[in-house]
């Protein structure tokens, strides 16, 4: 395959550069796809053309706005099952999850598209006679978004779609390891007809692109998905200068199996959450907690599911994890093992060293909850299998957590269930379903180190970040 070069997009031109070197995690020595490690200056270009194309975007009724969102879908419905290879070129995850990640990020065009219908106001009855009263929403400005490499077109589709829809432009900043998916959702709503400075697009490092986007006080909103560590700080930088801002972050997230569940099913939604995706997921299932009367027959049942997702290359028939997205990420995840082994942990499965970016599934037992495995993100694939006495302990160790994303439960007990998602402080619960997997109608967001938990993303909500609520008093007659 031929090597991809991108370049930024800034007032509708495309500036080419480069820079920024992504290989095939699957395959060292292919060159998947070049783009600019752009400067500031790049960043203040964009901001400027998004500040100018603001005020005329914002002036189109939102059911206009929303037909362009509606051909971008229809746009990249066409290119659906290249950008699904590419994605997998470029990242590593499996044909099947990409072509649910492309899937997810029409749809989420779609979603938003058809919101132009829909975004509307308050009527509110007036103290006053002869007065209506009435809310507005109103555009913020310039959003400034900064995306991971774990989901490259989802969540850039998921952030965008909301502030386009609602009168923003926008100036993206995609992942270093993943430009050219995020460039098939770009590109995609280009050739919809998105008018010039709209939408603006700035490769580069965080520590220089992304840097200058939160700094720019131009840029109204910032929305970041990413590490806890990056996130806490654009928080508090754009708290400073009084931007608004959305941060969502890292989870250890926890499946607590309960003595009556079904064990085999467990074990099912354990690697799905664990396994599935490589294990680098927000959402994904790192620690499962099981009560003692299921606890060796659970552990039996997972080393027996995990041996089937060996890793190898997404693109190969039958495969169900991928490699790791990079030897850096390899070496983050890999010291967490080996920490895990000093920590006394027993390797129910995996262990051994990786060939290339390939990481066996790894299963950690016989460790205490006070372990770095059972406690910190490792974003690869790795579940820390932790004991509790009983329901009511399995909630106290999932809250016993910085983090607050996602928690799932493997019970027939439907009292048990209620007690659970009342119990635990998280965002997303899940009943007899993976910790990983989202609706995209449905708000999204954690508690804790996990999100700003203000504002929600996903669903209709996800436009309130977006916008602000003006209140308009309209009176006749004296
Ligand atoms: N909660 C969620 O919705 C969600 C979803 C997916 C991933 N994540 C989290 O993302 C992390 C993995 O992604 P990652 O390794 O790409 O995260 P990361 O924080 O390293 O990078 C995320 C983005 O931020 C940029 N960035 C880095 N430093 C910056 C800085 N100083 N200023 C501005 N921008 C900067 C990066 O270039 C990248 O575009 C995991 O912790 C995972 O849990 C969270």
């Amino acid at each position: 395959m031929s090597t991809v070069h991108i370049p930024n997009l800034i007032g509708g031109e495309e500036v080419a550069g480069d820079g920024l070197e992504r290989y095939n995690p699957a395959d060292p020595a292919e060159l998947v796809a070049v783009a600019p490690a752009s400067g500031t200056e790049a960043v203040g270009a964009a901001v400027t053309a998004a500040a100018a194309a603001q005020p005329a975007w914002a002036a189109l009724p939102a059911p206009a706005r929303g037909a362009i969102l509606l051909d971008a879908a229809e746009i990249l419905r066409g290119r659906h099952e290249e950008a699904a290879r590419d994605l997998v070129r470029e990242e590593g995850k499996t044909l099947p999850e990409a072509r649910g990640e492309v899937r997810r990020a029409i749809d989420v065009l779609r979603f938003f598209g058809s919101e132009g219908w829909r975004l509307g106001g308050q009527v509110l009855p007036s103290s006053l006679p002869d007065t209506m009263v009435h809310t507005r929403r109103e555009p913020l400005g310039v959003a400034g978004l900064i995306t991971p490499w774990n989901f490259p077109i989802a969540i850039p589709a998921w952030k965008m779609a909301p502030a386009l829809i609602s009168g923003n432009t926008v100036v993206l900043k995609p992942a270093e390891l993943t430009p050219l998916s995020t460039r098939h959702l770009t590109q995609a709503l280009v050739r919809a007809g998105l008018p010039a400075g709209v939408l603006n697009v700035v490769h580069g490092t965080g520590a220089v692109v992304g840097e200058a986007l939160v700094c720019d006080p131009r840029v109204a909103a910032v929305s970041f998905t990413g590490s806890t560590t990056v996130g806490m700080r654009i928080e508090r930088t754009v708290q400073e200068r009084r931007g608004r801002v959305q941060v969502e972050m890292g989870g250890k997230n926890a499946l607590v199996v309960l003595d009556d569940a079904d064990v085999e099913q467990a074990a099912r939604i354990a690697v799905a959450g664990g396994f599935g995706l490589t294990g680098q997921a927000c959402t994904a299932s790192s620690r499962v907690i099981c009560t003692p009367g299921v606890h060796d027959d659970f552990v039996a049942a997972l080393i027996k599911e995990a041996a089937r997702f060996r890793p190898g290359d997404g693109l190969a028939d039958g495969t169900l994890m991928g490699p790791v997205v990079s030897k850096q990420q390899l070496a983050t995840v890999t010291a967490a093992i080996e920490r895990a082994r000093s920590e006394g942990a027993t390797f129910a499965a995996g262990g051994e060293a990786p060939e290339e970016l390939m990481l066996a599934p790894t299963v950690l037992t016989g460790l205490d909850r006070g372990s770095a495995a059972a406690r910190e993100e490792i974003f690869g694939p790795v579940v820390t299998v932790l004991q509790a006495a009983d329901l009511e302990e399995a909630i106290d160790l999932v809250n016993d957590s910085r983090y607050g994303l996602a928690a799932g439960l493997c019970t027939r007990n439907l009292a048990a269930a209620q007690r659970f998602a009342a119990g635990v402080r998280v965002g997303v619960v899940k009943v007899n379903r993976p910790t990983t997997g989202l609706d995209l109608n449905v708000p999204f967001g954690g508690v804790g180190d996990s999100s700003s938990n203000t504002f929600r993303e996903q669903g209709a909500v996800a436009v309130d970040f977006y916008t602000w609520s003006k209140s308009v008093y309209l009176g006749w007659n004296g």
